[in-house]
């Protein structure tokens, strides 16, 4: 049979083996129990805390969710879990040890305790630095695939899930705004012939080029350049008219031709060129995604059947 000195002091032992911390309060929030925990992590022996005011020791803790949660606890008698969450950890506390380094991150639970009619107060401090940490890493992972899902593998613009997600909200956008939005729809001219000749890696080359002059070409914060599919790219133009976009549709046409970039023999020209069709939102027209994009694609095909290296806008068909 164990007496009750000696099972006193297993708990004392017990409470000072435990792998978290342990303070325990009395109804004027002076300190009655501070296991070794608590020690190697503060710096500060039981001997010096002990009797004093827990806001006295930390006083950064004054107006903290761990003052609120003791404060409560000895009000109405129910323990409360403070969550740190991504925020500064409530206690100075450091890795034992270590009393210059980084604040170990924390959960702290705060539970009342009957103890002979009065009411204490027990706070369970946690090291969960490990666990943070992991969330932060998943948090910056998960970001980082989600930017990634929306980046074409091969130029490095916008992809056509990006796209499609664009235009859809800036056209939305329109209808509630009746502004205008421009979408160009834009096709590398005589590319099979690009890559019969030079190859299908000198291609990708050629690809890249033009996706980045492209990109370069629109200013604007809200413009977005994507690949659309093979050789074929598409801007979108929010607070854009028709005129101003076959003003911009055509500066990326010279841009492009300027560069003199060799194209092979059997191509319509020397020099890489790009076809440029140009649609505009309309509100009791092209109001929809496909239907503005039929209208730029359509655009892109008289610009193609007009001889290539040239900007056509939707509706005006210049062929015969
Ligand atoms: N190198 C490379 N080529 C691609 C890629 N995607 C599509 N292409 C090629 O782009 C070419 C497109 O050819 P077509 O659609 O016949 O059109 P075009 O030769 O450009 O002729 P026009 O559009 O009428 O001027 C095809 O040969 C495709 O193989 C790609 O990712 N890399």
């Amino acid at each position: 049979m164990i007496s009750t000195d000696t099972s006193f002091d297993l708990a004392a032992g017990a409470l000072n083996l435990l792998d978290c911390g342990v303070i325990v309060l009395d109804g004027e929030h002076r300190i009655v129990l501070w296991n070794r925990w608590m020690t190697t992590r503060s710096g500060r022996s039981s001997t010096r805390v002990c009797g004093q005011s827990l806001f006295t020791v930390f006083a950064e803790l004054r107006g903290s969710r761990v003052e609120a949660a003791v404060l409560a606890a000895l009000v109405d008698g129910n323990a409360r879990t403070v969550s740190q969450g991504l925020e500064r950890a409530p206690f100075p506390l450091r890795e034992a040890g270590s009393f210059d380094g980084a604040r170990i991150e924390q959960a702290v639970t705060v539970s009342p305790l009957r103890e002979g009619g009065a009411t204490l107060c027990m706070i369970e401090i946690r090291d969960v630095s490990g666990t943070i940490d992991r969330e932060r890493q998943l948090l910056e992972h998960a970001e980082s695939l989600r930017a990634r899902s929306y980046v074409d593998g091969l130029t490095g613009i916008h992809n056509r899930r990006y796209f499609d997600m664009t235009l859809d909200r800036e056209l939305r956008r329109a209808q509630r705004n009746g502004g205008p939005l421009s979408l160009l729809l834009m096709d590398i001219d005589s590319f099979k012939a690009y890559n019969d000749h030079f190859g299908h890696q000198q291609g990708d080359t050629c690809l890249i080029t033009v996706a980045q002059a492209l990109a370069a070409m629109l200013k604007r914060p809200a413009d977005v350049a994507a690949r659309y599919g093979g050789e074929e790219f598409a801007a979108i133009l929010p607070d854009t008219t028709a005129e101003q976009a076959a003003g911009v549709a055509e500066a990326i046409r010279l841009d492009v031709a300027k560069r003199r970039l060799a194209h092979a023999p059997a191509a319509h020209k020397d020099h890489v060129t790009l076809s440029i069709g140009v649609a505009s939102f309309s509100k009791d027209g092209l109001n929809e995604p496909a239907l503005l994009i039929e209208a730029a694609d359509k655009a892109l095909y008289a610009a193609k059947r007009g001889g290539r290296d040239r900007v056509v806008m939707a509706g005006t068909d210049p062929s015969p």
